[in-house]
């Protein structure tokens, strides 16, 4: 069975794939601190708890943050005995090449999300990612990653805020009936909801006139449904579209004999 390892600025997503579905998703905050018999240790109890018994052979890495790729290759190697794929460096294959421009290293999610979407839609898609950051993801009609939007993410600007203006607070996201706050509160997530709500909209409409072909916009990460509810931004909200294109990579390189 395959483990896919999903590793965001904020949290880190593994994902056991018996090769038709996921048995199971554990999520934990990134730390580069953490030891490969930590990252056992948490992970075996919640196996244990959900009563999965998974024989875990293959390992693939998708990490937007390169210093926990060190523990977790001893964790591949040590507890399921295998060198695993790591999405990004040269030794795994993807299944398109990306178009940028030389000497571009585009985020592993966003190579993951391009294989996933290509594979369940085809190209000429548009994948939009909430994570730390809300990226914009656009994959050619033969499957290739070329390019797209990287955006201050929804609880990074939220953040922002709060540390750089003494008066504000911390605050959640919500979505606001109004516009108009006439509270503090009210005021900084009407900003970030209806800003977000103009930034979506702008950013989608402006990438598909570039683009100049029809194309399918799939959402994907945690905050994505808030931000479809009562809007038609997407077509589709895909929760596992990352965690999907590991396991498309994964297949690549099995099938090419690179694992
Ligand atoms: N309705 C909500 N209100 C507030 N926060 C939410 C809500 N839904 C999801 N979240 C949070 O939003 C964040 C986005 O989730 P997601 O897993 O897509 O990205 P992330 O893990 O934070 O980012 P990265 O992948 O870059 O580490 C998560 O921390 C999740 O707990
Ligand atoms: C944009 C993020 C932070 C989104 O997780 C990640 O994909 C990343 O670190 N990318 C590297 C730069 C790039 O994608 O062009
Ligand atoms: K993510």
């Amino acid at each position: 069975m395959l483990l896919a390892i999903d590793c965001g600025n904020t949290n880190t997503v593994f994902s056991v794939w018996d090769g038709e579905r996921f048995l199971c998703t554990l999520r934990t905050s990134t730390h580069h601190g953490r030891t490969a018999d930590a990252y056992f240790t948490w992970f075996s109890t919640l196996m244990k708890h959900y009563g999965i018994e998974a024989e875990i052979n293959d390992v693939i890495i998708s990490s937007t943050v390169p210093r926990v790729v060190f523990n977790l290759r001893i964790f591949a190697d040590r507890f399921f005995g295998c060198r695993p794929l790591v999405v990004g460096r040269p030794d795994c294959l993807l299944p398109h090449d990306p178009r940028v421009d030389e000497g571009t290293r585009p985020g592993p999610d966003r190579l993951a999300n391009a294989a996933g979407a290509f594979d369940r839609h085809g190209g000429d898609v548009v994948v939009v990612d909430f994570g730390t950051a809300t990226n914009f993801d656009v994959v050619a009609a033969d499957g290739a990653y070329v390019g797209g939007v990287i955006a201050p993410g929804v609880n990074l600007s939220l953040e922002a805020l709060h540390s750089g203006a003494a008066a504000l607070p911390h605050v959640d996201i919500s979505q606001p009936d109004k516009v108009i706050g006439t509270n503090t509160v009210e005021c900084i997530q009407s900003g970030v909801f209806w800003g977000y709500i103009g930034l979506i909209t702008g950013i989608i409409d402006r990438i598909k006139a570039e683009y100049g072909r029809p194309m399918k916009v799939i959402s994907t990460g945690g905050l994505a449904p808030l931000f479809q509810q009562g809007e038609d931004l997407f077509d589709r909200f895909e929760d596992d579209l990352t965690m999907h294109g590991l396991t498309v990579i994964h297949r690549y390189n099995k099938e090419n004999g690179v694992i």
